[in-house]
């Protein structure tokens, strides 16, 4: 006979008890790590451990629970084991509400110290200067293109990409009422402005679009200005007690960001092979025919793939150009520490910003 739902739920406290047992257990081991670790002055985060623990659980996992319902368990699991070790601070682009902050919690879980900053600037000045183990920032939309700002500022900042993470952008209006009648300005961080332009211009050709540093710091104003709308997400809003005034009003329905997770290269260990890994490198060659072509050539020859080719102007008015490129693979591999060596004997400029494991 089926069990009633009382019994279920007496079955379910059972196991829940189990479970938080076995999850002191962990937390108890983890502690003992901190302390080996504390003792080696060697770094707490260690993301291919991560990442190799999540795929262990996931291929072994006989179901029902999904395999990305495991990974978002253990996110939590081990992001709680971590604070354990040692608080985790990290830096984004605030205030409380934003992608970025988003991003900082789908990335590292919720137990983090929050370190939420004006700019992208003080996001990189934060995680080198020491007030942040770690900063977020944003470098690719799907419809805008590269985040101009964070690419400049990887090439100068001693941080080293360590993790990346890309979140699905859904850009609400939002207001302290929910019509659209008498809206004089729309605030918004440029980067969210232009990927709602086609919608402005449709429903709100007349209003004022305001850049501000932030969409939650636009939804924070908008708060106590009734004439007033930001764009941002549905966290801001809730942030600031906003209503919904039009839902989903990027111009591309798939509109992702992809987020750098960057550190000084002492927090993190040289990072090794996690199965799934991505080698970042910034490089730029001379500006003559052929060039772009001969710096291709390599990833060619030792058959590497590459996940992003952008460039990026050198600034020095001669046409010259930075190229940010992702190859598939880790140093470890005989191919990519092939590639990577006739790379930095072919380039005038060579820098890799990092290794790390690229999260599906
Ligand atoms: O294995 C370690 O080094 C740990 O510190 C344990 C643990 C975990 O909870 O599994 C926690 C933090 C690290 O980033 C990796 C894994």
């Amino acid at each position: 006979m089926a069990k009633n739902l009382a019994t279920l739920r007496t079955d379910i406290d059972a196991v829940d008890r189990e479970l938080l047992q076995l999850l002191n257990r962990r937390a108890a081991l983890a502690n003992e790590v901190g302390e080996i670790k504390r003792a080696e002055r060697s770094p707490v985060y260690r993301p291919e451990r991560e990442a190799q623990v999540i795929h262990g659980l996931q291929q072994a996992n006989p179901g029902p629970l999904k395999p990305e319902n495991v990974a978002t368990i253990w996110r939590e699991i081990m992001s709680a084991c971590r604070a354990l070790e040692a608080p985790q601070r990290v830096a984004y682009l605030g205030p409380a509400g934003t992608f970025s902050e988003q991003a900082a919690l789908e990335f590292f879980g919720s137990s983090i110290e929050h370190v939420p900053c004006v700019s992208f600037d003080e996001v990189f000045h934060s995680a080198s200067s020491g007030n942040a183990d770690f900063g977020v920032v944003p470098v690719e939309n799907s419809t805008e293109g590269v985040v101009t700002r964070s690419l400049d500022l990887l090439l100068t900042s001693p941080l080293h990409i360590v993790g990346e993470i890309s979140l699905m952008v859904r850009h609400h209006l939002l207001r302290s009422s929910a019509s659209l009648e008498g809206i004089e300005a729309v605030l918004a961080h440029p980067q969210a402005l232009a990927q709602c332009q086609g919608w402005l211009n449709k429903h709100l050709p007349d209003a004022e679009r305001r850049a501000v540093s932030s969409n939650a710091e636009g939804a924070r104003l908008a708060a106590s200005h009734p004439n007033w709308a930001a764009i941002a997400g549905e966290r801001a809003g809730s942030e600031f007690g906003l209503h919904l005034a039009a839902q989903a009003i990027q111009d591309d329905a798939f509109n992702r960001t992809r987020f750098a997770i960057v550190c000084l290269p002492q927090k993190l260990q040289a990072p090794q092979a996690s199965g799934k890994d991505c080698v970042s490198l910034v490089v730029s060659v001379p500006n003559r025919p052929g060039a772009v072509h001969d710096l291709l050539m390599p990833l060619k020859q030792h058959g590497v793939s590459m996940t992003r080719f952008e460039s990026r102007p050198a600034r020095s008015g001669q046409w010259e150009y930075y190229f940010f490129i992702d190859i598939q693979g880790h140093p470890s591999q005989p191919q990519i520490a092939a590639t990577l060596s006739d790379l930095r004997d072919l380039c005038a400029f060579y820098k890799v910003l990092g290794t790390y494991p690229v999260n599906d």
